[in-house]
């Protein structure tokens, strides 16, 4: 029998701001003897086309996790009770080598994987989904690609450079990563470069909702959208944490006005507790540009909601009473 998860340690115990940070207060991987969640941090950004900043985003995340708790009404689960959830560190990235860079985080996604532990990757910029999805299609084959993001990602080269943050998927579309029946984007707004690239991005094997989308027809909406796309294949979400407005995350690299509220975002992560959450990550966290750990936090509950929905859940009884009550 695997020993009982170690969580926290009780924050009414320890004091929650005190000794190094990991995600959640999470015991590190070499404290435990398993992983059914991976906490991995990516410190890199040398994808960006912008502000640069994102390789302190796993630092950051981190340091704005001390205070999430143990049971979370919102999804019903105590995700840290119920399977080993640990903080598996940095991969250790070079910062002057791009593709040696995406390598190491592939080799790193793929040991943790081949351990049995679902994924949740904070980055660093958007270009390690690349890696990260050849880890996991590795596993599962190709995934359907659920991203959250302001911007499409499925553009083609920039300076003549292949491997940026803004072309992760469509480089994983070339390689047959992603389910083109089944992957979307949400949050999407803002100018583009021509109205071809949406053409472009359909080809590639996406459909859009629009952050407009959200603001009109509603999050209930969005996400019976996302439901009938993906069904039960098996999902990889990829949440760029500029799809929240900056109002709700100034802390990031290409910030677009219109973006979703992070209440909105919290709702739409529930969904996957009840769809085939392979792995996922949230990335594009610049602490710099970050206020009162505004961006910070948002991504700790980002990541929080997703380890949730990761969790297992008992299964429903057949009479439809609670176990508590039979
Ligand atoms: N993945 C992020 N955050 N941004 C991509 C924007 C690429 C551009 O400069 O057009
Ligand atoms: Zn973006
Ligand atoms: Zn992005």
């Amino acid at each position: 029998m695997s020993p009982d998860p170690i969580g926290p340690p009780e924050a009414t115990q320890v004091p929650r701001y005190a000794g190094p940070a990991t995600f959640a207060r999470l015991p590190r991987i070499d404290q435990v003897t398993r992983a059914d969640v991976a906490v991995l941090g990516v410190p890199f950004d040398g994808g960006v086309s912008y502000r640069p900043g994102a390789r302190f985003g796993p630092g950051h995340v981190r340091e704005s996790s001390r205070l999430l708790r143990q049971y979370n009404p919102a999804q019903d689960v105590t995700p840290f009770a119920t399977q080993q959830v640990v903080d598996a560190g940095d991969v250790t990235c070079n910062p002057f080598d791009i593709p040696e860079a995406l390598d190491a985080v592939e080799r790193q996604a793929r040991e943790l994987l081949d351990g049995g532990a679902r994924l949740l990757t904070i980055g660093g910029d958007h270009t390690v989904a690349l890696p990260l999805l050849r880890a996991v299609t590795a596993r599962h084959g190709p995934v359907a690609v659920v991203h959250f993001d302001a911007h499409l990602d499925t553009w083609d080269t920039y300076f003549g450079a292949a491997y940026t943050h803004g072309t992760p998927f469509r480089r994983a579309a070339e390689e047959g990563l992603i389910d083109p029946e089944a992957s979307m984007h949400l949050g999407i707004r803002g100018p583009v470069y021509a109205r071809s690239d949406f053409d472009d991005d359909t080809r590639l094997g996406f459909s859009v909702v629009t952050a407009p989308f959200v603001e009109l027809e509603g999050v209930a909406a969005a996400v019976e959208r996302l439901r009938a796309r993906v069904g039960d294949r098996p999902v990889y979400v990829s949440v760029d944490v500029d799809v929240l407005d900056p109002a709700f995350a100034p802390g990031t690299g290409t910030p677009e006005a219109g973006g979703l509220t992070t209440r909105e975002l919290l709702v739409m992560l529930r969904a996957f507790a009840d769809l085939n959450l392979v792995s996922a990550d949230v990335v594009e966290v610049a602490p710099a540009y970050d206020h009162a750990q505004i961006t910070g936090i948002a991504a700790a509950h980002l990541g929080y909601e997703l380890i949730c929905a990761m969790t297992p859940r008992p299964p429903a009884p057949l009479d439809g009473a609670r176990p508590d009550e039979a």
